[in-house]
């Protein structure tokens, strides 16, 4: 741990692989850290007691149960929420920092989103990231506590559309690695994420968000490092079921959590109700719900009715 003049007190919940490496980001900058754990010993009102930032690196299908835990338990007014979830709430559609504010609406809440494959972030490898709030002191406390001259970490104005890029691409990703698991080669992969971005670009802006955001870090940034290594989970579910696997088999084995899983559902939904064209997002569900193979979605999108390519 360096030595800090000026250490926060960091509360991280969840202790998983996001988790984990986030609370070694702000260790090694001096900061103390707390996490906490469904199955630690500590318990979270002492995780959280005092603390400058609570961040959340919980899984989305966590996150309502963990916030209204937290609600009943007594919270430090200095306290800044921080969401690093990437997901989407299957009741509400709710996106993680939604879940924080309407939990606590007097408190401020940051977003935290970039291209962050935690294991090589574990791996001191460099890194950046984006963090958004619509209170920008407090993204900017959130901004000096995680830097690093491994870790830059930049200010951005829009919180909806930094946490949509995170979640958004998650679908992409299994996508591509379908994509990669059929050998169908560079040039359709490359057709595949650009296309992809444009449905994040569609429906996000859609939602709220600001377009430019999916062309940073939050946005293009994630969907290039996760439609691109073997380290993303949900590359490697889409990897899996382009090499023949099934989804059961798939989620037997895989480590941690792939959220654009129960994100495709949720996005499907929308687009529907909202008549949102989001053609590569629907062949992702209908080949995560076993109703076609890998290689009619592929058929699928290639036979669609022509048109320009922008819309
Ligand atoms: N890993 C990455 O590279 C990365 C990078 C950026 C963002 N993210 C995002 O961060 C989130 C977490 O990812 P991860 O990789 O850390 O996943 P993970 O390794 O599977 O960890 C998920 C964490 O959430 C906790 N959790 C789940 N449901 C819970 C509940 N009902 N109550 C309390 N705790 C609960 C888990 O606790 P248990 O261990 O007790 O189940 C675990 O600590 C995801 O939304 C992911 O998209 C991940
Ligand atoms: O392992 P994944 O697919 O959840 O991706 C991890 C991060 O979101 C990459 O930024």
């Amino acid at each position: 741990m360096g030595t800090n003049p000026n250490p926060k007190l960091v509360a991280i919940l969840g202790a998983g692989a996001w988790g984990t490496a986030l609370g070694n980001l702000a260790q090694t900058n001096g900061h103390q850290v707390r996490i906490w754990s469904r199955q630690g010993s500590q318990t979270l009102a002492s995780v959280i007691e005092g603390a400058d930032i609570i961040l959340s690196a919980i899984s989305m299908k966590g996150v309502s149960s963990v916030a209204e835990q937290v609600k009943s338990l007594p919270v430090s007014p200095k306290s800044i929420f921080v969401t690093a979830t990437k997901g989407l709430d299957p009741q509400t559609t709710c996106l993680p920092s939604q879940v924080w504010q309407i939990t606590f609406p007097d408190s401020p809440v940051v977003v935290l989103s970039g291209p962050n494959l935690s294991k090589e972030i574990q791996k001191s490898l460099p890194a950046a990231t984006a963090v958004a709030s619509s209170i920008p002191s407090a993204a900017e406390f959130v901004q000096v506590v995680f830097s690093s001259h491994l870790f830059r970490v930049y200010t951005n104005p829009d919180p909806l559309g930094v946490e949509l890029g995170g979640t958004l691409k998650n679908v992409i990703a299994i996508a591509a690695g379908v994509c990669d698991g059929l050998q169908l080669g560079t040039n359709a992969k490359a057709a595949l994420v650009t296309r992809g971005l444009t449905e994040m670009v569609r429906i996000g802006v859609q939602w709220g968000a600001k377009m430019e955001t999916f062309y940073g870090l939050s946005g293009l940034g994630d969907l290039l490092a996760t439609c691109n290594s073997a380290l993303s989970r949900n590359y490697q579910v889409g990897y899996q079921l382009g090499s023949g696997k099934t989804l059961t088999e798939i989620l037997a084995n895989l480590e941690g959590t792939a959220e654009g899983i129960n994100t495709t559902q949720v996005l499907v939904q929308r687009a529907k109700q909202q008549y949102i064209s989001m053609p590569i997002t629907e062949q992702v569900y209908r080949v995560l719900q076993g109703e076609i193979t890998p290689e009619q979605a592929l058929s699928e999108l290639m036979l669609r009715d022509m048109k320009p390519e922008y819309h």
